[in-house]
């Protein structure tokens, strides 16, 4: 009996390659419900420039950075690296729309002791708040309460409010501190401050030696901030997906949708939608964890109710490409905090992070997430949303002509939100998967990580685990 993946994203496909590399003679079915592998990852040539519908960038840093630079280079595209160091405008200017104007957020140590707007004091007096602030126990917490008590209100409106805007489209009031700043959050507990805990970790903590490999010692020399891919970063779900056909022991069923999963053990059937009915030793789900949710209802209501509890939020990507200098100062472009009560979360700069040759300027408005029903629906047309998007570049960039090429793309439920008690939450899937003797693993955004890295290697670790 074969293994079955469902799902034929970043994370589906992962699986495969990854259970392929291990055990090539494996046998495996792939379940795609669309016509394409590689899920949200998408890049649109037009002309010389990729308009990315999802993620564009990746980091190099840290274990996740490091594996995905391996599978890289194992897939033959270490060529194809296009990267952005750390001395240029894209990784040094990063910009946040505030009290009607730009402005730079602060990119070095000197920085710190100056007052820059929206900030009422130099940041330096933020961070000594820090060691003055007496700890306060506790097991989970949002990450905009941690950033106000431990740093101050400001902190928390201007700089963390929008990253968590730029990496999961939420809002930091609902978001689990532990989702980004976990060793933040332990500083805090076990040395009382952060700052404290950073100076004890500095001194004392032993690194644990990363698995560098050629590609990312590359990245370290060359100081690379993040990096892309010639052709966009579909360059890497294409390839992974050339790379998995190969295997005569992979099936792959396209256009092709689950129903329903009935667990016996060991094994598990699956009903497709042309109602047939496979049997199989062990699912690996990649799908996102409401779709899994839904299959499994009838026999194991606990389990969908517990992958119920992660809520997804939707995002309206909108590239533009101007004939115009529109781009005043070059950066990665600008984030929205909240406290704005704009419609629009963020700009990014594509052509100052990867200029082109025909010197277009291209930007792409991200819009909704945790906010979407408050400012759109799902029901609006093309038209109504590229009017929102130019109406608020002309607003915070003061664009006025229309661009010259563009593209609406609107992502349902795209982005999972990791809210307060989430890793709680996902303890309670796996305790209930390895009580039941489930033949069930999962994968994919919903549980690990949400970035292009992390669901490369969370994907790669639980897979490893299937006998
Ligand atoms: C569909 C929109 C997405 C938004 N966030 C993500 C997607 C796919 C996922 C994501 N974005 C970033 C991270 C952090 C870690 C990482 O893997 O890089 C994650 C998980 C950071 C990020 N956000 C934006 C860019 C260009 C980057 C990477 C580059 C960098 O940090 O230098 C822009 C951006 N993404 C979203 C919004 C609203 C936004 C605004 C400008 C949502």
């Amino acid at each position: 009996m074969s293994k079955v993946i469902l799902g034929g994203g970043l994370s589906g496909l992962s699986a495969a390659y990854y259970l392929l590399r291990k055990n090539p003679a494996s046998c495996l079915t792939l379940i795609e419900s669309s016509n394409r592998l590689g899920g949200w990852i998408k890049s649109n040539q037009i002309e010389d420039v990729i308009f990315e519908e999802a993620a564009r960038t990746l980091r190099p840093r840290g274990e996740p950075g490091i594996n995905t630079l391996e599978l890289i280079d194992e897939l033959g595209l270490s060529n194809k690296v296009n990267p952005i160091t750390l001395d240029s405008p894209a990784a040094r200017n990063r910009m946040i729309y505030a009290n009607g104007q730009l402005v730079s957020l602060p990119s070095g140590i000197k920085d710190l002791f100056v007052r820059n707007p929206p900030f009422s004091k130099p940041l330096i007096r933020h961070f000594i708040k820090d060691l003055v602030t007496a700890r306060e126990v506790n097991k989970d917490e949002s990450i905009y309460s941690f950033t106000k008590r431990r740093f101050g209100e400001e902190v928390a409106d201007y700089l963390i409010s929008p990253l968590i805007c730029g990496i999961c489209a939420g809002d930091a009031k609902e978001i689990s501190v532990n989702f980004i700043m976990k060793d933040l959050f332990e500083y805090e507990q076990k040395y009382g401050s952060i700052g404290r805990g950073m100076m004890y970790a500095l001194l004392f903590k032993k690194k644990n030696a990363l698995n560098h490999n050629a590609l990312s010692l590359r990245a370290r020399n060359e100081k690379w901030s993040v990096y892309s891919l010639n052709g966009g970063l579909e360059t890497l779900t294409k390839t992974l997906s050339d790379k998995i056909r190969q295997h005569k022991t992979l099936e792959l069923k396209m256009n092709s949708q689950c129903k329903e999963i009935k667990f016996g053990n060991p094994s598990a059937s699956i009903t497709l939608d042309n109602g047939s009915i496979q049997n199989h030793e062990h699912v690996i789900s990649s799908i996102p964890s409401y779709q899994l949710s839904n299959l499994i209802k009838n026999s194991h209501p606990e389990l969908s109710s517990l992958l119920n509890n992660i809520k997804y939020v939707s995002v309206c990507v909108i590239n533009l490409m101007f004939d115009e200098n529109i781009i005043k100062k070059d950066g990665f472009g600008f984030l929205v905090p909240p406290k704005e009560k704009i419609p629009i979360l963020g700009v990014i700069f594509d052509s100052c992070c990867f200029p082109n040759k025909t010197n277009k300027n291209v930007v792409t408005v991200m819009m909704g997430g945790k906010w979407f029903e408050e400012y759109f629906s799902h029901e609006m047309t093309e038209e109504e949303l590229l009017t929102v998007a130019t109406k608020y570049l002309k607003l915070t960039m003061n664009v006025k002509k229309d661009p010259v090429a563009y593209k609406v793309n609107l992502l349902k439920d795209c982005i999972p939100q990791y809210k307060v008690g989430h890793n709680e939450n996902v303890h309670k899937i796996e305790d209930y998967i390895k009580k039941n003797n489930i033949p069930l693993t999962i994968c994919g955004c919903s549980y690990y990580g949400v970035g292009v890295n992390d669901v490369i290697l969370s994907t790669r670790n639980m897979v490893q685990k299937i006998q």
